[in-house]
């Protein structure tokens, strides 16, 4: 459902963050992207999500070409993929509820099923009795697991995390790691860029690392492999 071959990207000031990644992921897998700061991590990520685009290669996902893709069709491909971000990025202003209930109402869901789907979600992550609270009145654990909800509220097959528990404690993160195990046990594909060696190290997946722009390991049940 993933599928990179040959992927460069060169950003505009020269500099080169990936030189030739070529990936497979299926549908249901649990992907961490490990290697150390400024190996091209976080441009893998986005270049699925196609906040950035290839310089050269080829990205599908879910079937679409993204770097061929029309601009108009993005939104389309953007619905099939949620987003989660190491600052969370919850609009300040809204309520719990509010800040999930936009994601739906961007892709014009039916008014009356917005409720049902909000306070699922919220179900899910267990913070149904804050719907009314506003981001600031939560704690950083609770306003990631606010923007997983709204990165899952509208079931997209894949979820992709940059650094998701890199603001949060050890403790918040296992509580955190335990909601991406329940998104990805329903069947959705979740991609995780992370710093964790103890969560990459105890809750075992495949493990692909990037060194310098380029893949040099890719293992079912790896490791973290580098010192902290
Ligand atoms: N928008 C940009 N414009 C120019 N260069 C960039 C841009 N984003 C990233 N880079 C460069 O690309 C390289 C890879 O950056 P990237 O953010 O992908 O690394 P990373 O592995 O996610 O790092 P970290 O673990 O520190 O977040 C770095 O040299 C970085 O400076």
């Amino acid at each position: 459902m993933i599928n990179m071959k040959d992927v460069y990207k060169t950003y505009s000031n020269g500099v080169t963050a990936l030189n030739g990644i070529n990936i497979d992921i299926d549908q249901g897998e649990f992907v961490y992207i490990v290697g150390p700061s400024g190996a091209g991590k976080s441009t893998l990520v986005k270049l699925m999500y196609r906040e950035v685009k290839p310089s050269d290669g080829t990205i599908i996902i879910n079937g679409t070409d993204v770097k061929t893709i029309k601009e108009r069709k993005v939104p389309f491909l953007r619905r099939q993929i949620g987003v989660v971000f190491q600052d969370f990025k919850l609009l300040p202003k809204l309520s719990v509820y509010e800040n999930i209930a936009f994601a739906l109402e961007v892709i014009e869901e039916q008014p009356r099923n917005i409720r049902k789907r909000v306070m699922d979600v919220l179900e899910l992550v267990g913070l149904k009795n804050k719907a009314r609270f506003i981001p600031d009145e939560l704690s950083g654990g609770e306003q990631q697991r606010v923007s997983i909800a709204r990165a899952i509220v509208n079931h997209p097959k894949i979820v992709i995390a940059d650094e998701p528990t890199g603001n949060l404690d050890p403790e918040t993160s296992w509580g955190i790691m335990r909601t991406f195990e329940e998104v990805n046990a329903r069947g959705t594909t979740v991609i995780m860029a992370t710093h964790s060696k103890e969560i990459v190290n105890t809750i075992k997946k495949r493990v692909i690392a990037v060194e310098d722009g380029l893949i040099v390991r890719d293992e079912q049940r790896g490791e973290y492999g580098y010192e902290v």
